[in-house]
């Protein structure tokens, strides 16, 4: 059944909103290090965002999560879906999803990529494939593919929580704005031509809304410009959720009013493509402590779940909140550190209730771009992912062993 938005809808899922009892349930069953992801938590999110862009059509950008069961769960409620590669959208095909509700957003695409996209498309008519440079495009007609194609802008304009996460100025990504309109002018000689794109980058808060009109402006204006009509507009996702238990949750309904008001009129249909704010707070990582170590300057808690099972905090620097499951006591300051072999395998300083070794650690925020980023680095096995669903509990990715990590190594025989 769709969530619907209501008082039992909080912008909001605090990493103090999951249940104790739940967490040391699911860790004891399933081990640890292991990422939880609720299903109806997803269904609020996307309920409450769908709700806030009546008009548009919101595509979850798969990158963020792409767990079977998460797709399922957001085709079952109507979503669409951005793809990032190949592999995304076949996966996203093998969640139900429609080919018209799927488009396939080519980044420098290597050319196994786009041969399966053009298999891809011709198995599920509808398919849109997002190309951001005039290479992406020759390369398509080289293959014969001659379907709904949408053009990649780089609006010159990018927002997001980390530089590294900034791509509207990125010259890596798509078209430059002043070249845009001739190119899809010359492309829709070969090609059904159907929209336009541009993604300002990941993380947006409400520090960000100036730049987020920009580009969308600059969209609006580009659309308006442009010989054949398009059938969408689509501004990208990004929409910021709040990591630390002080961050505001993003003001959807300002977005969504600034969105719409510097989109213009417009007779094409407005895409949004958030991927983080649909499954970020529907997710928890687990990790068992296994250290405890006083230092000079603080207490460090080693624990079962490092950069290989959460890349971000290594990566850009990202705060996840963490805290101790069913402990109580002294607070005391402590700095999470993981078990692999870099100085950067931290989760960052947390406080904690009196930190003792077997106590359970909840990271909160784990849905988006947690497993995904997943690495094997130090022959380190992947975490588990399971899925609960009101009372129900299922696993979407059983845990990785040894054999696994290896499984793909050959005995070298010399030629
Ligand atoms: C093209 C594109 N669309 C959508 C997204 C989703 O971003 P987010 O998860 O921040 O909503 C990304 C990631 O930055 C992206 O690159
Ligand atoms: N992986 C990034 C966001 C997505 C970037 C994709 N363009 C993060 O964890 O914040």
């Amino acid at each position: 059944m769709s969530a619907t938005v209501s008082a039992d809808n909080p912008p909001v899922r605090r990493l103090s909103d999951w249940s104790d009892a739940r967490l040391d349930d699911l860790a004891d069953e399933y081990d640890t290090p292991l990422y939880v992801i609720d299903l109806e938590r997803v269904r609020e999110n996307y309920a409450r965002l769908a709700a806030a862009f009546p008009d548009a059509d919101v595509h979850f950008a798969a990158k963020a999560n792409t767990s079977r069961a998460v797709l399922e769960t957001l085709e079952a409620e109507g979503a669409s879906i951005e793809c990032a590669s190949a592999g995304e959208t076949e996966r996203a095909f093998a969640a139900g999803f429609e080919g018209e509700r799927v488009h396939y957003t080519a980044v420098n695409p290597p050319g196994i990529d786009l041969d399966r996209a053009v298999e891809l498309a011709a198995d599920h008519p509808g398919l849109t494939v997002t190309v951001g440079a005039a290479d992406t495009i020759d390369r398509l007609a080289e293959r014969g593919y001659d379907g709904r194609l949408c053009l990649r802008v780089n609006p010159g304009v990018g927002a997001g929580h980390h530089e590294k996460v900034r791509t509207g100025a990125d010259a890596k990504f798509g078209v430059p704005y002043d070249r845009a309109a001739s190119l899809l002018e010359s492309a829709a000689d070969d090609f059904d031509v159907v929209g336009i794109h541009a993604h300002a980058g990941s993380g947006i808060s409400g520090d960000d809304l100036g730049n987020h009109r920009e580009l969308v402006s600059r969209m609006g204006e580009l659309a308006r410009t442009i010989d054949p009509d398009l059938e969408f507009v689509d501004v990208g996702g990004g929409f910021g959720v709040p990591y630390h238990p002080d961050d505001p949750p993003l003001d959807l309904e300002s977005v969504a009013d600034a969105t719409r008001d510097a989109l213009g009129d417009l007779d094409a249909t407005l895409v949004v493509e958030p991927g983080r704010y649909l499954v970020a707070d529907a997710g928890v990582l687990l990790t068992r402590v296994n250290t405890v170590k006083e230092a000079p300057e603080t207490t460090v808690v080693g624990v079962d779940a490092g950069m290989t099972a959460l890349v971000r905090p290594a990566l850009y620097d990202s705060y996840h909140h963490i805290r101790s499951v069913g402990a109580d006591g002294q607070a005391v300051e402590t700095t999470v550190a993981g078990p692999i072999c870099e100085s950067s395998d931290t989760f960052g300083t947390h406080l904690l209730a009196d930190p003792t070794r077997g106590d359970l650690l909840a990271v909160g925020n784990a849905g988006a771009y947690g497993y995904e980023m997943a690495s094997q680095y130090n022959s380190r096995p992947r975490p588990a992912v399971v899925v609960v669903d009101g009372d129900r509990t299922g696993v979407a990715h059983r845990r990785e062993t040894h054999a696994d990590v290896i499984a793909t190594e050959t005995e070298v025989t010399w030629e």
